[in-house]
């Protein structure tokens, strides 16, 4: 049986991996990636000088079941010596930043006396009264389907905490406007469930006992790294592109995946219990195509009489960022931790600030001093960005960006090196009814005996992790017991039947 994968992101590429890792029915697995590289969104450069620039994802978190995952594939894949980690107690991942009133305002994230009975800037009002606030917030009556995060904060914390904490917070995760993105979609649990369980949302996290149901098998060397050494973020040596990197060398090694580059996939015609997957040159017969391209480019492939699908898969949107990578040489920041967001009251074209070397000095140049930031800029408010530069010429747009970061982070040197990306569609939206359309599209494909599956960005989850676990979890169904891993932790995986 032949099996082709549509996409080499992430996503597409832990799809191939777990297809070869594991027995499956699959003798021939094709990968097709329209563009001449793998990794996707994973992009990273190295320069002349040593050092690294990410302008994608670079940072992984360790935790949860996507985080477990994440490190796992990481020992699977032998990149165990590779990882590079910054603990919880590190000021990367203590100092976050609110930039507000043209001023950096530390997150109180860490508790303290002061910072939990008395306002922290930008708030009026303290961590103990917004506690209070939401604990006697009342509950409505009526059952919510689903809600936007700005609307459901507002009415359980204050506009203000909506406006100012969970605006930026999204803005930095999604690029998105809360008062369009979903609080199902958007959020690791079910603040809707737990509301109307708990009539509280804080005494639900309290008190609601996590089920550990995870039943999957991991290797373990990593993950017990991560937690006794405290991670809060890792990466590796050579930037997040190590991990795409490897992955095409493991499935490669396992023989039956031909990975084609720069290979388009034209349309999807699906036919009975076969679909021909049609390229530039040739009309490949498959038994089964995992998707993994953004669901609007899905979408376009799909004929007659697939036009209810189409529809269905064209209505989840993605927004569009400029990312701009900046070194400072022989400039040493005074301020450490992960960054800073803006909320879009400030200034809504720009997202924030990556402080680089503050979380992975290892990633800056080898020779001299220096301090590398990444701007975010656009997101939903991509068309208002357009606007304000006039133009996108790359000199535009780095002009403005270093005239930005000198004014926010009171840099008065100019910039060694400065790279500008920008990234089409890169950050898809889940907007309020996210997962009731994300439901109709499964029900869809199954309605019609379609053998496709859908993996990606697009539908349950933005995060690298999520990209890689729910590829897992979707091709469980042709999971036929792990082969043989030759992996440096293999007996760790066949050991450890459970976390
Ligand atoms: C700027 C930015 C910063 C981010 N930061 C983080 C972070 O710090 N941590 C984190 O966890 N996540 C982060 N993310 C999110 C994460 O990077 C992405 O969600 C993830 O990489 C998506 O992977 P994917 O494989 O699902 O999709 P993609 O990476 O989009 O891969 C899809 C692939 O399909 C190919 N393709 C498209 N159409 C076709 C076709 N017709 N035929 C064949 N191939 C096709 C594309 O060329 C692409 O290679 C960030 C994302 C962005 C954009
Ligand atoms: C300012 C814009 C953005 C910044 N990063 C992203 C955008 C759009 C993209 C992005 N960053 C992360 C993820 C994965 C989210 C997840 O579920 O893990 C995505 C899609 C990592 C991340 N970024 C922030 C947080 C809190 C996280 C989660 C995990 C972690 O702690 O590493 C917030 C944040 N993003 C940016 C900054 C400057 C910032 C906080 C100061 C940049």
């Amino acid at each position: 049986m032949t099996a082709v994968i549509l996409g080499g992101g992430v996503s597409g590429l832990a799809s191939a991996y777990y297809l070869v890792r594991n027995s499956s029915p699959f003798k021939r697995i094709i990968l097709l990636e329209a563009s001449d590289r793998l990794g996707g969104w994973i992009q990273t450069s190295r320069l002349d000088n040593g050092a690294i620039f990410e302008h994608g994802p670079r940072s992984l978190r360790p935790a949860g079941k996507g985080g477990k995952n994440t490190l796992s594939l990481a020992t699977e894949l032998g990149l165990s010596n590779d990882i590079i980690a910054v603990t919880r107690n590190h000021p990367s991942t203590k100092n976050r930043y609110i930039y507000m009133n043209k001023k950096l305002n530390r997150l109180a994230i860490g508790g303290g006396f002061k910072n939990t009975f008395y306002p922290q800037p930008p708030f009026s009002q303290s961590v103990f009264s917004m506690v209070i606030k939401e604990l006697r917030a009342p509950v409505p009556d009526n059952d919510i389907e689903d809600e936007s995060i700005h609307s459901f904060f507002s009415r359980r914390i204050g506009q203000e905490v909506a406006d100012y904490l969970l605006d930026p917070v999204f803005r930095g995760i999604f690029a998105g406007d809360i008062s369009k993105l979903s609080v199902k979609s958007c959020l690791p649990m079910d603040v809707l469930k737990i509301e109307k369980e708990y009539k509280s949302l804080m005494r639900g996290v309290i008190r609601r006992k996590e089920k550990d149901d995870d039943n999957e098998v991991y290797a373990m060397n990593d993950i017990m790294r991560a937690t006794k050494e405290r991670w809060s973020t890792w990466s590796f040596q050579k930037g997040m592109s190590q991990l795409s990197e490897r992955l095409e060398d493991v499935i490669i090694r396992r023989g039956n995946v031909e990975i084609r580059k720069s290979t388009p996939c034209r349309g999807l015609e699906f036919d009975g219990d076969k679909v021909k997957v049609i390229t530039d040159t040739e009309s490949i017969t498959a038994d089964h195509v995992v998707s993994s391209i953004f669901s609007q480019d899905l979408s376009k492939l799909l004929g007659s009489p697939q036009e209810e699908l189409s529809n269905l898969l064209n209505q989840i949107t993605a927004v569009s960022c400029i990312v701009v990578n900046v070194e400072y040489k022989d400039y040493m920041s005074n301020i450490e931790g992960f960054g800073h967001l803006l909320p879009s009251s400030e200034d809504p074209c720009v997202l924030g600030v990556i402080y680089d070397s503050s979380t992975f000095k290892q990633h800056d140049a080898e020779k001299y001093v220096s301090s590398r930031y990444t701007m975010m800029l656009g997101g939903a408010w991509y068309d208002k960005l357009v606007d304000r530069l006039g133009d996108l010429k790359e000199s535009t747009i780095q002009d403005y960006a270093c005239k930005v970061l000198s004014e926010q982070l009171d840099i008065k040197t100019e910039p060694s090196n400065v790279v500008v990306t920008i990234q089409k569609n890169c950050i898809p939206q889940y907007f309020v009814g996210h997962s009731k359309l994300v439901e109709s599209i499964d029900k869809c494909v199954s309605d019609n005996g379609l053998p496709l599956s859908l993996v990606g960005s697009s539908y349950k989850g933005v995060s690298v992790n999520d990209c890689i676990n729910n590829a897992k979890l979707t091709l469980k169904q042709f999971d036929h017991g792990i082969k043989k891993v030759e992996s440096p932790d293999a007996e760790n995986i066949e050991k450890n039947s459970n976390v």
